[in-house]
């Protein structure tokens, strides 16, 4: 048998390479390439998690920004004053105030453009720089708006897409201007004007997010991302490429690498110089077997320290390296370990792994860590707990995989554990910010949807026992207006720790916008806790606001809907509650109403007389028709009141007294007032003899445009101003008396005269008549029709008369219908007399028939046959 001894003379320098040098070439070059592959793929691995965790964070930024700039869209979409001056009238004066639609867009909410866009497309309102300007919208974005603004037409809330406008991208919001007091079902989508709001994506809005979110070096690049730079492309709505989000995220494989190539590569060279030496000398001579032996002996060492190389290295890296023994004991800690985590390793070594790593809540990483420690297989990315040296739970990364014995026996576990709490709670960062709204606190409309449909699941197997209760601030907007949009943010959230104050644990307490806040409320007994809950809303509401040292008052409304087992859909709640609420500010405010279907149904009738009217104003369904005043010292017809019909094409003719109120709560008024307006002024063209008056709404007295309006009636139908009377309620002046008298004056300067109308009915304060040279007072046609019966009405109308002479004014008893209520107010000095004794509205040509008829003659031979 061959035997080979060190010693032996005859191993030959060929045969020395090929049993000795090339095994263990190979072996040291294997060994070298597998740890080089381990350390190689862990940090490549790294690197990728790091850019996947930072590409998630950026995305979930920049769809917060879209939803913020959605909802801020959104609470100006749904405001009553934007629909009514952007979409149903134009009054660039109107939103370009700050506050309403100017330069607060810019300066306060930072939205570099706004646009309101009317259903033709055409841009009938834009504020750039919070400066109003005259620009088409659809040029200003050629590319991507118009497609943004078909898809917004047709959702309820509002859209967002990436839009660029010239060299710049923005964030662009748009949606239909509709108040929740019209139902959407009603409008046609087409129909809606569109509201448009544009964030520009500069590099001061991404320092922001890259603030927030810990992204470092956020910039816009409109060419392709370079290898260190992580990206997400920007796509319009059609998915045209504009650019991307770059940022530069940590590369904590590479700092691995740093640590690791270079003594690899130092070894590397060693080991083949080291072999090369090692070949030559075995060729040249067996004598070399001594200095082989030193050599095999060099290269051990050369071995060991690049071990001990990789070993420094590895505890350079931020992670900590860790092994177990076969029954899963820990048995080795790189010196990382007790730097990451600040525990004494000796302190931990013998303890299992499974008493050192627990749980994290949200994964199920440890679970999973004994299953895979118990079949032996390899793992990696399991998230697990470990407290550190302060007792604090931290969050770990784990990977590991067995180690055997050349034999295949098992020997134990050895991997890495990277620390990830600081990710892990950036994380969370995010996902509140997606959840909760950033001024108060407080669950956004998404959580609110969450937990909503949570307590209907539980709901319905259980009872009725949820209900939403909505709330809506009564005169907030007074409070932003005057005091700025700071102080409004500081009420609101005074406002949230009020309500969480009422509420219990198991509520939720949402805001979902502007000054809308819901209430999901679990009780064993609705709705009488809603209602309880309600009452104590509005006790609380109704304590004041400290807000710059000094006390603010306002008040809410409450709407409340109780779920029902058999229905559950939360849509149909929120918007039964939504109803619920409308009809408990229609009572008046500060108070609440529970929803009932009936609601429904006369909210449903109310909109269908909305829509009609609103189609009579555009098919000319309304006329004017006119009834006559008698002066009883000319006996003969003086003037005529103009009095508004609505011709139904199915009702027939409507009483103002049915529409009247609706077209006032609309801000229809406006535009029907200044038809009936110009009709009588060229109807009174025809009766030269007479005067015209006409019923003004206290509505019209709310814009500063009255008067304009009706000097540019006069201008355009030439009547002399003299000839017009114009009649005013008493409510006119009860809501801002200063703002009324203002634009009264301005009426008088015009030169027409004004009637103070239904005397008697309202406060009736003898101030108004001395605060205003009213020329005439009309005296309610209640009193005039219970003179006969009442004394007391007999004794008010004399007082009235009297009252109209010591003051020089005219006085005109209304509603005469008959011959002793004409010859009381006769004997009594009224001066003119109006009713149905002597005749109805009548039609125009009605009445010219009936000047004709008394042409010439004692029209109060009436009263005297
Ligand atoms: N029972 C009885 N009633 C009599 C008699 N004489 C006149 N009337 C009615 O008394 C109302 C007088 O108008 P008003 O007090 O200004 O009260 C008006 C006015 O406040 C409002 N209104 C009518 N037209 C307009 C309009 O163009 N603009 C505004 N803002 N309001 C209007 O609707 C109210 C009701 O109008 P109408 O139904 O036309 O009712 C008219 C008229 O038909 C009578 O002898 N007996």
């Amino acid at each position: 048998m061959n035997t080979v001894s060190l010693n032996s003379p005859t191993l030959s320098g060929e045969t020395f390479t090929r049993r000795i040098i090339f095994p263990m070439a190979s072996i040291v070059v294997v060994a070298i390439a597998v740890v080089l592959g381990f350390v190689l793929v862990s940090a490549s691995g790294q690197n990728r998690l790091e850019v996947e965790a930072s590409t998630k964070l950026a995305t979930a930024a920049l769809q917060v920004k879209a939803r913020e700039v959605a909802r801020n869209l959104r609470d100006y979409a749904v405001w009553e004053d934007v629909y009514k001056n952007l979409h149903e009238t134009v009054d660039a004066e109107w939103a370009a105030t700050d506050g309403n639609v100017g330069a607060n867009i810019y300066e306060g909410l930072g939205y570099e453009m706004a646009f309101a866009i009317n259903p033709s497309g055409k841009t009938v309102y834009a504020v750039i720089h919070g400066a109003p300007q005259k620009v088409d919208a659809l040029q200003v974005m050629p590319h991507g708006l118009k497609d943004l603004l078909h898809v917004a037409s047709i959702q309820t809330d509002p859209v967002t897409s990436i839009i660029k406008s010239g060299e710049d991208v923005f964030i662009v919001a748009a949606t239909g201007i509709l108040p929740p007091s019209i139902e959407r079902s009603t409008v046609r989508p087409r129909d809606l004007s569109m509201l448009v709001f544009a964030k520009k994506l500069d590099q001061k809005f991404l320092d922001g997010i890259g603030r927030d979110y810990l992204l470092n070096g956020l910039a816009i690049s409109p060419s392709k991302p370079t290898d260190a730079e992580a990206s997400i492309p920007l796509l319009t709505q059609d998915r045209v490429y504009l650019g991307s989000i770059t940022w530069f995220p940590a590369k904590p494989g590479y700092q691995l690498l740093r640590f690791i190539l270079p003594p690899l590569a130092v070894a590397l060279v060693i080991l083949a110089a080291f072999s090369l030496l090692v070949v030559r000398n075995a060729r040249r001579s067996t004598r070399a077997l001594e200095e082989s032996a030193k050599t095999v002996e060099a290269y051990a060492q050369t071995l060991k320290e690049s071990e001990s190389r990789f070993k420094d290295v590895a505890e350079a890296s931020s992670d900590w390296i860790w092994e177990s023994d076969n029954i899963l004991r820990l048995v080795y800690f790189s010196t990382r370990f007790t730097e990451v985590t600040g525990v004494a390793a000796a302190s931990v070594l013998g303890k299992t792994l499974e008493q050192f790593f627990s749980s994290d809540a949200d994964t199920d990483g440890w679970r999973r860590l004994i299953e895979e420690t118990h079949e032996r297989t390899s793992f990696r990315d399991l998230r697990c707990c470990y407290r550190d040296a302060g007792g604090q739970t931290r969050i770990c990364r784990l990977a590991g995989r067995p180690i055997t014995s050349a034999s295949g026996e098992f020997l134990g576990f050895r991997g890495t554990a990277t620390d990830i709490t600081e990710e892990v709670k950036a994380q969370e960062r995010a996902t509140h910010l997606a959840h909760h709204d950033a001024l108060t606190g407080l669950p956004n409309r998404v959580l609110f949807r969450e937990r909503l449909n949570i307590a209907l699941a539980a709901n319905a197997v259980e009872a009725s026992r949820v209900s939403i209760i909505c709330l809506d601030l009564d005169h907030f907007k007074e409070i932003n207006d005057t005091l700025g949009h700071g102080a409004g943010d500081i009420l609101l959230q005074q406002l949230s720790n009020r309500l969480l104050g009422c509420v219990r644990s198991s509520d939720t307490v949402a805001r979902l916008g502007g000054d809308e806040f819901a209430i999901i409320q679990v009780g064993v007994n609705q709705p009488l806790e809603s209602e309880q809950l309600s009452r104590r809303l509005i006790e609380v509401v109704k304590a004041p606001f400290q807000l710059d040292g000094q006390d603010f008052h306002i008040g809410v409304s409450v709407g409340i809907a109780v779920a029902d087992t058999r229905d559950n859909d939360p849509e149909r709640l929120l918007k039964n509650a939504d109803i619920a609420l409308y009809r408990a500010k229609q009572a008046g405010r500060a108070t609440y109403k529970i929803f009932e279907a009936q609601m429904d149904v006369e909210l449903q009738a109310r909109k269908a007389l909305e829509y009609d009217l609103r189609q009579a104003v555009l098919k000319n369904e309304l006329e004017v028709h006119y009834q006559p005043l008698i002066d009883l010292e000319a006996r003969a017809v003086a003037a005529v009141e103009a009095l508004v019909r609505w011709r139904h094409p199915t009702r027939g003719l409507v009483s103002p007294a049915e529409f009247i109120p609706l077209a006032e709560e609309t801000g229809l008024i406006v535009a029907i007032g200044e038809w009936v307006l110009e009709t009588a002024c060229l109807q009174a063209l025809e009766w030269p003899q007479l005067r015209v008056a006409v019923n003004l709404s206290p509505v019209q007295f709310r814009g500063r445009e009255l008067v304009e309006t009706v000097d540019g009636v006069l201008v355009r139908t030439g009547l002399d101003p003299a000839r017009l009377e114009l009649e005013i309620t008493e409510s006119v002046l009860i809501n801002d008396a200063t703002a009324a008298l203002e634009i009264l004056n301005g009426l008088k300067s015009l030169g027409v005269r004004i009637a103070m109308d239904d005397f008697g009915t309202g406060y009736s304060s003898l101030g108004y008549l001395n605060s205003f040279p009213f020329d005439k007072i009309k005296i309610d046609r209640s009193f005039i029709g219970d003179m006969s019966s009442k004394d007391k009405s007999g004794a008010i109308v004399k007082s009235v008369i009297s009252l109209g002479q010591s003051l020089n004014m005219v006085t005109t008893a209304e509603g005469v219908e008959t011959i002793e209520q004409a010859t009381f107010l006769t004997n009594e000095g009224c001066d003119q007399l109006q009713g149905f004794y002597f005749s109805k509205p009548v039609t125009a040509s009605e009445l010219t028939a009936f000047i004709d008829r008394w042409e010439g003659s004692d029209i109060m031979s009436i009263v005297a046959a």
